[in-house]
């Protein structure tokens, strides 16, 4: 396995171009396959990525057409849920924002029996909420090995009435079912319970549905009422953000390294949860204008932080290593869902930063880190976690310095990332 080793950075500096946003990419992806037949939408600045190759795999496999005009412009062919081909299965790596839509929106649409999987990592990330949501409205669902994971086999579509989802685990339960409920033959209500996890994320959803011509009805702070028989109608061209959990790396280095750095493609009207991260950034001390399309970031003094960041969890795990530059203990809060993603990131983040000398509390859903009076030279292990991957570029400036093991997995989102980190950190 590949290693990259930094050490001894002391600036970042010059104009870095995010990829496209994961999360809206691959949404965009399906709504576009989902739009009436005989049209076609153009995707702009799409993430190239590994999550976003496997939801264009699942579309292939389905029959919709996609014509690559460069390999960030894709035109995608509706096909309004009437899917040209009925694979038997589906692979779908270790990417929940494939997974769980397209488990929501083949509940919906498809009639021949398939089976989505994924990598082992997905087969241990749970789905039960998800799948007892989509049985209540309907829908014939069996797991295939282990009740609550996948790979599950759906076999049956869904008609619609009241379906209730228990939001604490994740959010993409709720955003999946917002995106095939208006498929259905009939109305439904859509209840949430427990307390829901990373709300900036259904906003999202509900934005780009919007986008796509689906009307949503929010009746309280719990409850959604749908319109069934909807029709997603193309908007004809659609561009993809840059990735605003991609962005807290640079704003991250930024500040480390004092900057000015350019970050284009995300900017003041991001519809992307994470363009908080510069608000808690700005907190802890960082120097940050933030623009229309893009953000400067031009150094600072870094203080710690003792804040609940359960709305970004992905930007959330930037401020675990920036923790190590800060003066005082830095505490992430509210982040127990950490534990089914990637990997379990408070574990894995608690025993790689303790690598460093830092003192290292892990909570049942929070993570408080000390700096040493002097950071330690580091092997990190990254549990084939694009993030944690990224957010140990950060140790480069040490003094100290820090080996991460694979960073090739940074491919999930960014397979760019550490070229682009040795071009502007040096
Ligand atoms: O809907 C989305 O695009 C995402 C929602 C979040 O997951 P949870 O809702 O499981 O926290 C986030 O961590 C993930 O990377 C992308
Ligand atoms: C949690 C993540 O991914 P997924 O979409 O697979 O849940 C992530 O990208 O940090």
């Amino acid at each position: 396995m590949d290693t990259i080793t930094l050490q001894g950075l002391s600036q970042c500096r010059g104009e870095v171009d995010l990829p496209g946003s994961k999360s809206i990419a691959n949404r965009a992806l399906l709504m576009a396959a989902l739009c009436a037949s005989g049209t076609v939408t153009e995707l702009r600045h799409m993430l190239r990525s590994d999550d976003t190759e496997r939801m264009l795999e699942a579309l292939a496999a389905l029959g919709v057409g996609v014509t690559e005009v460069t390999p960030t412009t894709l035109r995608v062919q509706g096909c309004g849920g009437q899917w040209p081909a009925q694979p038997e299965q589906l692979y779908l790596g270790n990417a929940g924002t494939a997974m769980r839509p397209l488990t929501a929106v083949l509940a919906a649409t498809q009639t021949s029996p398939v089976v989505l999987t994924g990598d082992a990592r997905m087969q241990e990330r749970p789905i039960a909420d998800l799948v007892d949501a989509l049985r209540e409205g309907g829908a014939q669902i069996s797991y295939q090995n282990n009740a609550g994971y996948p790979p599950l086999q759906l076999s049956g579509a869904m008609k619609g009435g009241t379906v209730h989802v228990n939001g604490s685990a994740s959010s993409q339960y709720i955003s999946a079912l917002l995106m095939a409920l208006p498929l259905l033959p009939e109305p439904s209500t859509l209840i949430l319970t427990g307390t829901v996890v990373s709300w900036p994320y259904i906003e999202l959803t509900l934005a780009m549905l919007r986008d796509f011509g689906i009307v949503i009805e929010q009746v309280g702070a719990q409850q959604f009422q749908i319109a069934g028989k909807q029709e997603y109608r193309s908007p004809e061209q659609y561009w993809i953000e840059g990735d605003a959990s991609a962005a807290s790396y640079w704003l991250a280095a930024g500040v480390l390294g004092g900057g000015p750095l350019t970050i284009h493609g995300i900017g003041k009207k991001s519809i992307q949860g994470d363009i908080q991260f510069i608000d808690y950034l700005r907190q802890m001390g960082g120097e940050v204008a933030l623009h229309d399309e893009y953000a400067v970031v031009s150094g600072g003094k870094l203080r710690a932080i003792d804040v609940d960041l359960n709305a970004i969890p992905d930007a959330a795990m930037t401020f675990a290593t920036l923790a190590l530059f800060a003066e005082g203990t830095t505490c992430i809060r509210n982040v127990a869902n950490w534990r089914i993603k990637e990997t379990d990131r408070l574990h894995a983040m608690a025993t790689e930063l303790a690598k460093t000398g830092a003192t290292v509390e892990e909570g049942d859903d929070y993570l408080c880190v000390t700096p040493p009076a002097r950071l330690q030279p580091s092997q990190i292990a990254t549990y084939d976690d694009h993030r944690m991957a990224m957010c140990f570029s950060l140790l480069g400036f040490s003094e100290a310095g820090v080996t991460i093991a694979d960073p090739a997995c940074s491919a999930k989102t960014y397979p760019l990332y550490f070229q682009e980190f040795q071009r502007l950190c040096r």
